[in-house]
C-alpha cells in the first residue's frame, strides 16, 4: 500500500479527508490537497448526516452511504454507530434487496469486493491477494447469489448482500474493517432478466453447476484458507442445493458456517426461548410446522431438533415434533423430490387417516395443530387468516414467525397477526416491524433476523483464534441471547430490539469466545476471553 498523496486519500480504510491535522499534511504530502480548516470526525459525522437526510428515496441514501464507505471507512462506522437502528434496514436487509436488483444501473465502486469468475479459476488466488492488498483478512464473507433473500439468483449484483452483512458485523460486533473481505463467485446466472440486460456487468452465461462449480469452490477455499490462515469464512445466499453440500464439506476441517442454515437456526431458536419465556411454555411441548423447508427451513428444523435431544429426547422422539411443509404439501416418506435434509424429517402416511387431502398449508395447520409456525417460503401473504385463526384456537399463544425477506415476500405481516389472533400471537419478522397498538396495548415486534446473531457469533470466533465451530458453541451463543428481554412487560418482543444491537452482540461474542477456548479450539494461547473480544474490537475513530 502506498501510503502518501492522493494514494492515501483514495484509500478509504487509511483516509481521514478533511481531518487531516497540519502536521499530518505536511508529513503526507497532503498540504495543499485540501481545504485549510481541520475538522473533527464528529463534525464530518454531522455534515454527512445532514447530505444523507437530504437524500430520498431510501435507494439514494444506500447509495450516498456506499459512496461514503468508499471514501471513508471510519467515518461511515462513526455515522453508523450513532444510527445503527436507522442505517441498518439501508445498508441491509430490505433495501440492499432493491440495490441488488438495480446493481448495474445505480453501479459505483464496490467497496473493495472481490469478484471471482468461474471462468477463471486460474485467477482465484491472485484476485484475492490483489483486493486484499496487503491487509490482515480475518473474516470472509462469500456469495454466489443463487439465492439471494428470497428474491432468487441475482449473479454478480449479489455482492451486495456480501457487503452488507459484513458492514453489519462491523456496526454489531465491532470487527476491524480493514480485516474483512466480501467476495462475489460468478457462476453464471439463469436470471433471464440479468442476461438480456445490456448493462449487466456479471458473466453473461447461464450458471454453470455440478463438478465444475464445486472444484471452483474447492479451489477458493484452498486459496482463501492459504491467504488468511486465520479467517473465518461466512457462506451466505447459496442455492438450496449447494448451500448444505458445501456446508458439510467443509465445517468439520475449517472455521466457517453457513449464515442461512446456522445462523438463521440459531436466531430462530432464540426467539422461540423469548418466546416461551413470555407464554412460561417448555420447548419440549411444541409441535412446529415449518413452511418452506428449504436452506433456512431446514436450518431451523435442526437448530430446534439438536436443543430437543439435549433435553433429554430421543432421535424419534424429537423427530415427532415436527412437520414440514414444502412445495409438495406435508413431506412424507413417499414424496417426490425431497432433499437430503428433509429426508430426515418426513412424515409416515399411515399417521394421518386424510393424508391424501394434506397438500396445502391450510389443510396441515387445521390437522396438526401446530403450536409454532415458521414461515421460510418466500411466499407472500401465505398466513392467511383463516390459517392464523386456526391456529389461534388450538393454542393460547401461537408463535408465529413470518421470516421470508425483503419486505415484498413476508408470509404475514405482524399488524395483522395481531389483529387476527387478538393479541396472543408471539411473532418474529425478518424485516424490521413498526410497534402494533392493538386495544390499548403497544406490542414490539422483534426482528427474527441472522443478523441479530451472526456479527456476535462471528467476531467471537475471530477474537478467539477459533479453529472450529462446533454444535456446543452455536448452543451457548443462542443461550447468550436469552434474558435480555423483560417478559412480563405487555406487549414484550420475543427478542431484544436492534437499538441495542452492539450490547447483545459483544455478550454473544464473549460467550462464543468462552466456548471456543473451553473446547480448546483456539489457534493461539489466550487466557482471558472477555479481554480477546475486548482487544479485538475497533472503534471508529481517527
Ligand atoms: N429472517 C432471516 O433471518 C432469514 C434467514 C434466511 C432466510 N430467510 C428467508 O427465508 C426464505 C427462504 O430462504 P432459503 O434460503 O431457505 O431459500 P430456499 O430456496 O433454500 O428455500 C425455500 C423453500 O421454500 C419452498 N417453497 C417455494 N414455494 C413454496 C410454496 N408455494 N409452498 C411451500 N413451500 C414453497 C421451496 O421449495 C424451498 O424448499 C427467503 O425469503 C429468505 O429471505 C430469512
Ligand atoms: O439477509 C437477510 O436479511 C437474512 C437472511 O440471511 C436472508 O437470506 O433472508
Ligand atoms: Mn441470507
Amino acid at each position: 500500500m502506498t501510503t502518501t498523496g492522493y494514494s492515501i486519500l483514495r484509500n478509504p480504510f487509511l483516509n481521514k479527508g478533511t481531518a487531516f491535522s497540519a502536521a499530518e499534511r505536511e508529513q503526507l504530502g497532503l498540504t495543499g490537497t485540501l481545504p485549510s480548516q481541520v475538522q473533527m470526525i464528529e463534525e464530518q459525522a454531522e455534515q454527512a448526516y445532514k447530505q444523507f437526510q437530504a437524500k430520498s428515496p431510501l435507494l439514494e441514501k444506500r447509495t450516498f452511504l456506499m459512496n461514503l464507505f468508499n471514501e471513508n471507512v471510519t467515518l461511515f462506522y462513526h455515522l453508523m454507530d450513532q444510527h445503527v437502528s436507522e442505517f441498518m434496514p439501508i445498508v441491509y436487509d430490505p433495501i440492499v434487496a432493491e440495490s441488488i436488483e438495480q446493481y448495474n444501473e445505480i453501479y459505483t465502486n464496490p467497496q473493495n469486493a472481490a469478484f471471482l469468475s468461474i471462468d477463471h479459476p486460474e485467477n482465484i488466488e491472485s484476485s484475492l491477494k490483489s483486493v486484499a492488498d496487503g491487509r490482515d483478512i480475518k473474516l470472509v464473507v462469500v456469495t454466489d447469489a443463487e439465492g439471494i433473500l428470497g428474491m432468487g439468483d441475482w449473479g454478480v449484483n449479489g455482492v451486495d448482500i456480501a457487503v452488507g452483512k459484513l458492514m453489519v458485523y462491523t456496526a454489531a460486533a465491532g470487527i476491524d474493517p480493514a480485516t474483512v473481505l466480501p467476495v462475489s463467485i460468478d457462476a453464471g446466472t439463469n436470471n433471464k432478466i440479468l442476461l438480456e440486460n445490456p448493462l449487466y456487468l456479471g458473466n453473461k452465461h447461464e450458471r454453470i453447476a455440478g463438478e465444475k462449480y464445486l472444484e471452483f469452490i474447492d479451489k477458493f477455499v484452498t486459496a482463501e484458507q492459504k491467504l488468511f490462515p486465520a479467517s473465518l469464512l461466512h457462506w451466505e445466499d447459496f442455492g438450496r442445493s449447494n448451500a448444505q453440500v458445501i456446508l458439510d464439506k467443509y465445517k468439520d476441517s475449517i472455521a466457517t458456517f453457513n449464515d442461512d442454515i446456522q445462523g438463521t437456526g440459531m436466531i430462530v431458536l432464540a426467539g422461540i426461548f423469548g418466546a416461551l419465556n413470555i407464554s412460561k411454555e417448555k420447548l419440549v411441548d411444541q409441535r412446529f410446522l415449518t413452511f418452506g423447508a428449504g436452506t433456512a427451513g431446514m436450518g431451523i428444523v435442526n437448530q430446534i431438533f439438536s436443543e430437543l435431544k439435549q433435553a433429554g429426547l430421543s432421535d424419534a422422539e424429537a423427530r415427532s415434533h415436527f412437520y414440514l411443509v414444502d412445495k409438495q404439501g406435508l413431506l412424507f416418506d413417499d414424496t417426490e423430490d425431497l432433499t437430503e435434509a428433509q429426508k430426515a424429517f418426513t412424515r409416515s402416511r399411515k399417521e394421518l387417516v386424510n393424508s391424501e387431502q394434506l397438500d396445502n398449508l391450510e389443510a396441515v395447520v387445521n390437522e396438526i395443530r401446530p403450536t409454532v409456525l415458521i414461515g421460510t417460503s418466500t411466499q407472500p401473504g401465505t398466513f392467511t387468516e383463516a390459517i392464523v385463526k386456526s391456529m389461534a384456537q388450538n393454542t393460547e399463544r401461537p408463535i408465529i414467525f413470518p421470516l421470508s425477506n425483503p419486505t415484498k415476500l413476508a408470509e404475514a405481516t405482524a399488524e395483522n397477526l395481531i389483529k387476527w389472533t387478538d393479541g396472543k400471537a408471539l411473532i418474529a419478522t425478518g424485516i424490521p416491524a413498526a410497534n402494533v397498538t392493538y386495544k390499548g396495548v403497544t406490542y414490539k415486534i422483534g426482528q427474527g433476523n441472522n443478523a441479530l446473531i451472526y456479527p456476535g457469533l462471528g467476531f467471537g470466533l475471530v477474537a478467539s483464534t477459533a479453529k472450529l465451530l462446533t454444535q456446543e458453541t452455536i448452543s451457548a451463543a443462542i443461550h447468550a441471547l436469552g434474558g435480555l428481554v423483560d417478559a412480563d412487560e405487555p406487549g414484550a418482543a420475543v427478542l431484544p430490539p436492534v437499538s441495542n444491537l452492539t450490547e447483545f452482540s459483544q455478550k454473544i461474542a464473549e460467550i462464543t469466545a468462552q466456548s471456543v477456548l473451553k473446547q480448546g479450539l483456539n489457534r493461539e494461547k489466550i487466557a482471558d476471553p472477555k479481554q480477546a473480544v475486548q482487544d479485538a474490537k475497533w472503534s471508529a475513530e481517527y
